[in-house]
C-alpha cells in the first residue's frame, strides 16, 4: 500500500491511498477517514460505494460526512467504481458500462471476467487490506452505497449477511435484473442467462435471504432516474415476502445528486453507529 495524500480532518485523519489489487489486476484507489477515536483504538468501519462515473473521492468530498463521523467514532472507506487504466475494448465508450460502472459483481465473461471482480474487491480484499493497514476493528463492518453503489451494498450484505453487519442505501439500483443500467451490465458481465443475475440482484436476494438488521434506504421523489433504473417499490415487495425488516423513505423534493445524499448522510451514519456499536 502507498499513501497519495493525507489531512487532518475534524482532528482525525483523510486519506488517500493506493495498492495493487490480486481481484483486479490493477492499481486500485481508496481513501479513508480515520476518526480521532482511532488513534488510541479500533473503530468500526463504514464503507461506501460510489455510483456511475464516481471514485473514491466523490463522497469524501460531497457529502460532508466526516464531522459525523468523527463524532461518532466511525472509519469511512471508499473505493473506485472499477478498476482503471486496462483499455479493454468498448469499456470506455459509455459512461453506464465498463470504466467508471463496475456494479460491484464479479464478471464471468470474456473479457472483463479477469478485472471485473469488483464483488470480491469489496467483500473481501478491501476490508482484508483496511484491517490489516488501519486501526479497524474486524467484527464491525458497515456498507452504504449510492444509485449502482447502493446496488453494491446491499447485494454484498445480503449474499454474506455474517461478515456485513449492517446496510443502507440512497437510491439504489434495486432489481438491475429488470432495468436498462442492470440489463446492460449485467449481459455483458454476467452473460446472457438471466437464472445466473439473481445472485447480484438485491431485491431478488432480499426476497430469499433478508438481512438481520433493519435496511435503511432513502429515495428522493425527484430523481430523474427513478421510474427508469431504481424501483425501490421491488425492495418492498422483496422484505414483504422474506420478512426483511426495512425502512424506505421518500423524499419529496429531492433528486439524484450529492445535496440529496448530503442533506440524509447522518441518519445513514447513526443508523450505522448504532448497530456497530
Ligand atoms: N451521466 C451523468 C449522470 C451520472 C450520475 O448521475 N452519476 C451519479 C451516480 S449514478 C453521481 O453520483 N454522479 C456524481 C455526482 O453527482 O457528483 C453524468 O455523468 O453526469
Amino acid at each position: 500500500m502507498e499513501t497519495l495524500s493525507e489531512q487532518r480532518c475534524f482532528d482525525g485523519l483523510q486519506g488517500r491511498y493506493k495498492h495493487p489489487s490480486k481481484q483486479t489486476g490493477t492499481t486500485m484507489q481508496f481513501s479513508v477517514y480515520q476518526p480521532p477515536q482511532a488513534k488510541s483504538r479500533k473503530v468500526p468501519v463504514l464503507y461506501y460505494l460510489a455510483g456511475l462515473t464516481c471514485s473514491d473521492e466523490t463522497f469524501m468530498i460531497k457529502a460532508g460526512a466526516q464531522r459525523l463521523a468523527a463524532e461518532l467514532g466511525l472509519m469511512l472507506v471508499t473505493c473506485d467504481t472499477s478498476p482503471r487504466n486496462l483499455n479493454l475494448p468498448g469499456d470506455a465508450d459509455s459512461w453506464d458500462f465498463g470504466v467508471g460502472a463496475g456494479f460491484y459483481l464479479n464478471a464471468t465473461q470474456p473479457p472483463w471476467a479477469a478485472h471485473y471482480r469488483m464483488g470480491a474487491y469489496v467483500d473481501e480484499e478491501l476490508p482484508a487490506l483496511i484491517e490489516a493497514e488501519f486501526p479497524a476493528a474486524e467484527d464491525r463492518r458497515g456498507i452504504f452505497g449510492h444509485s449502482m453503489g447502493g446496488h453494491g451494498a446491499l447485494v454484498t450484505a445480503l449474499r454474506n449477511p455474517t461478515r456485513w453487519h449492517s446496510v443502507s442505501a440512497f437510491a439504489p439500483i434495486s432489481n438491475p435484473s429488470a432495468v436498462p443500467w442492470g440489463e446492460k451490465a449485467f449481459t455483458n458481465y454476467l452473460g446472457a442467462d438471466r437464472s445466473l443475475w439473481a445472485e447480484w440482484d438485491a431485491a431478488e436476494l432480499m426476497a430469499k435471504h433478508p438481512h438481520p438488521t433493519t435496511i435503511l434506504v432513502d429515495q428522493g421523489e425527484a430523481d430523474a432516474f427513478l421510474e427508469r433504473e431504481l424501483h425501490p417499490q421491488a425492495l418492498e415487495s422483496a422484505a414483504m415476502k422474506s420478512g426483511q425488516s426495512l425502512t424506505l423513505r421518500r423524499h419529496i423534493g429531492y433528486d439524484h445528486s450529492y445535496w440529496f445524499i448530503q442533506s440524509f448522510v447522518a441518519d445513514h451514519l447513526r443508523h450505522h453507529a448504532a448497530l456497530l456499536a
